[in-house]
């Protein structure tokens, strides 16, 4: 063991957390350039810094204005960002004039790195130009040679090889070969621009082998920024230790599944759309029923299903779930305890469809995995279940969190621990949890009145009761879970009628 002075005495060193440097220009757009390159790296969860060449005015429907930022300025940026923070890999992308070539070039050999990702970009998706013609002799004489990786799309290819075009994979592997041949030790040669191809194929070359890669061409409009990302998420995963094959082959994957989620993504007027690095954009405007804010009120009538319920009635979940909102309930826990995990997350994704169309919000009770895989707007969890902070920090802020409790002080662990409400009980005895001690109104009361948050009670509640439990009339009592008065009748949807009626 190290003497405590000695800890004290050693800076911490960041050279444990893997690290990109990203060197190219700021696409106003947010799709491609410096902006993609972040989002890139975060997504692969490697760090970056930015040393910015240019500003660019841009957006889907092309580039406006370019900034060229000097080449002393850049110098400035590469000097303070690599003579403080451990790098591991650069990648370099829009770089617009010649001197900022050789700049970059001089502080590559003062600060050698793990690896260097040149995407050799010349021209935007829309056609206009990021570098001219000058660029090409330092790409040639100085930075191609230092150079780990070189991705151009079949353009840039063209122009590194003195203007020859390239129309099919198979000019694409000769171009690999040429391309080599000026120093880089791999090459990918990007088809994403290829004309009539079916697929989107790549080639990579190492100097020794071929591989052809290959995925179905996502036919979309938000495809701007892919060339950045790519040649970023390999950078990112070099950063981690990849290999370069396994590298280049992530970087691909992540292209497809991030295209093929952003298909319709509708930000912008033109035709160069971005995409979505994250997966998440859509999920907010589809949610058309809610806005996942939590409102207390959604607790009055609270219906949690139950399968053997269902099995005695010969009803899918989803039958009984439409027939319960159908006739006013006002949230749905689903509470499958014996279902095979496929079966209750495809069952979830239909409940899903059917409660969003209400606007009334679905937990999930316990399975905070299925909640999280069908984007459910929650999760209920008891107190032996997944801890409320944990289930917190796995759900995000915006889902809704509820714990059951039976004491002030568990009730007051929910609030501290970030949960959105309590469900208390059982108040009446049930059938439906075993060993379930029963608190009664009293012990309803108790807890209602010492809870921060809203407060829905549960436990044998049904037609008969109800109205007692509503008029203990504490401000936090915002309603009645239920699940036998309304899943094991004959008739759900009037159950549940009746019951709303009663608690309204
Ligand atoms: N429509 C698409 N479907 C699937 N993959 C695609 C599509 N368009 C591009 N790609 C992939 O995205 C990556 C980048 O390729 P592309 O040839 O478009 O580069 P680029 O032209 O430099 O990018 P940018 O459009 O950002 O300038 C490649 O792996 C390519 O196969
Ligand atoms: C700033 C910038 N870099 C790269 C590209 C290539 O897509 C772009 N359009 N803009
Ligand atoms: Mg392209």
């Amino acid at each position: 063991m190290q003497p405590e002075a000695d800890i004290m005495m050693n800076p911490v060193s960041d050279n444990k957390i893997p690290h990109v440097l990203t060197v190219a220009g700021s696409d106003s757009g947010g799709g491609a350039g410096i902006q993609a390159d972040l989002k890139a790296c975060a997504a692969r969860r490697v760090y970056c810094s930015t040393v910015i060449t240019a500003v660019t005015a841009q957006n889907t429907v092309g580039v406006q204005g370019v900034n060229i930022v000097p080449e002393d300025f850049v110098a400035e940026q590469l000097q303070s960002v690599l003579s403080d923070m451990h790098v591991d890999v650069v990648k370099t992308g829009m770089l617009p004039s010649l001197n900022i070539v050789k700049v970059l070039c001089q502080f590559l050999t003062k600060f050698p790195v793990k690896a260097l990702v040149v995407d050799p970009v010349m021209k935007s998706s829309s056609g206009d130009v990021l570098s001219g013609s000058s660029v090409l002799t330092g790409f040639l004489g100085e930075l191609l040679p230092m150079t780990d990786i070189v991705t151009p799309n079949i353009k840039e290819a063209s122009v590194l090889l003195g203007g020859v075009p390239l129309k099919s994979v198979s000019d694409m592997r000769t171009a690999a070969k040429l391309i080599h041949d000026l120093g880089p030790r791999n090459v990918l040669v990007k088809g994403g621009d290829l004309p009539n191809s079916l697929d989107s194929v790549d080639v990579f070359f190492d100097g020794k082998e071929f591989y052809e890669l290959c995925s179905p061409r996502v036919n979309t409009r938000n495809s701007h920024g892919t060339g950045c990302t790519l040649a970023s998420c390999i950078a990112a995963e070099l950063a981690k230790g990849s290999s370069m094959l396994s590298a280049v082959k992530t970087a691909k994957h992540f292209i497809d599944v991030a295209l093929d989620y952003s298909r319709d993504l509708p930000i912008g007027s033109g035709v160069q759309r971005p995409f979505d690095h994250f997966l998440k954009l859509k999920n907010i405007n589809q949610s058309s029923g809610r806005q996942n804010m939590f409102n207390p009120n959604d607790l009055l009538l609270y219906a949690v299903t139950d399968s053997t319920m269902n099995r005695k009635w010969g009803r899918t979940i989803a039958e009984a779930v439409k027939a319960a909102v159908e006739g006013g309930a006002t949230i749905v826990q689903l509470r499958e305890k014996d279902a095979e995990t496929r079966d209750f997350l495809d069952a979830s994704k239909v409940c899903l469809e059917i409660c969003r169309s209400y606007g009334v919000p679905l937990l999930i009770n316990d399975r905070l995995d299925v909640a999280l895989a069908c984007d459910a707007d929650g999760v209920h969890v008891g107190q032996s279940d997944m801890p409320v902070r944990l289930a917190r920090s796995l759900l995000g802020p915006e889902k809704i969190i509820g714990v059951s409790c039976k004491t002030p002080e568990q009730a007051h662990q929910a609030w501290i621990d970030g949960a959105d409400y309590i469900g208390c009980g059982g108040v009446y005895p049930t059938n439906t949890k075993a060993n379930n001690r029963t608190i009664g109104l009293d012990g309803l009361k108790e807890v209602s009145q010492a809870s921060k948050l809203p407060v829905v009670a549960i436990g044998g509640i049904n037609l008969s009761n109800a109205r007692a439990v509503i008029e203990i009339g504490e401000p936090k009592l915002k309603g009645v879970a239920v699940v036998s008065s309304l899943f094991d009748r004959e008739c759900i949807l009037t159950e549940t009628r009746n019951l709303l009626a009663l608690v309204s």
